[in-house]
């Protein structure tokens, strides 16, 4: 429902039923799903450390449900904004995959979470994308002449191959996946 809304917005038209083999909307039906439920105890000084370092979410999107305890920051024009809890909401969160899927559109978003001095802080983020084996990679819908992809396929093992051999930080693994200007213009010549 939420992807059927995004695509639209990215004038692509598709249904479940429509033929393709990059038809995302059938392959999110039988897609990954991972589930992360963190704990943010009390922290004495929390100037000095963060509950959660700054990164971006993998996959196409993240449903977070966090309690009253505010702690969450999404990172906006080079500045950090608290996510203030609304009671029974989720905050929907765009993951690297939509941003690659989108070819740039759609932004995943930098956020972290700030340690608190008193309370106690659970969450609970479900992270949505594509079957584990799939390729996700630019629609091709989104790519023309002026438009040039602007992103690398990639899949879970990529992911794996990149986060095991280091410490995933900020956007990183997403920015490993662009597409310098050299290349794309390289891959239009071709
Ligand atoms: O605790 C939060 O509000 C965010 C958690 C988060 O970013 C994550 O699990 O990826
Ligand atoms: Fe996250």
């Amino acid at each position: 429902m939420l992807m059927e809304a995004i695509q639209e917005s990215l004038g692509i038209i598709e249904g479940k039923e429509t033929e393709g083999k990059d038809n995302i909307l059938r392959e999110l039906e039988d897609g990954s799903q991972m589930m992360v439920i963190n704990f943010y105890p009390p922290c004495p000084q929390p100037d000095l450390t963060l509950g959660m370092p700054p990164h971006s979410d993998y996959g196409f999107l993240t449903l977070l449900l966090q309690d009253q305890v505010e702690g969450l920051q999404v990172h906006f024009q080079d500045q950090w904004l608290t996510v203030q809890p609304i009671n029974n909401a989720f905050v929907v969160n765009v993951g690297d995959h939509l941003e690659i899927y989108s070819n740039g559109k759609y932004k995943s978003v930098l956020h972290r979470v700030m340690a608190n001095s008193k309370k106690n802080r659970t969450s609970v983020a479900s992270l949505h994308s594509l079957p584990f084996n799939c390729t996700v990679r630019p629609s091709p819908k989104l790519i023309d002449q002026h438009n040039p992809k602007r992103y690398a396929d990639t899949n879970f093992d990529t992911f794996l191959a990149y986060v095991t051999t280091r410490e995933p930080k900020r956007k990183d693994f997403l920015d490993s996946r662009k597409l310098t200007s050299v290349c794309v213009e390289e891959k239009e010549i071709k």
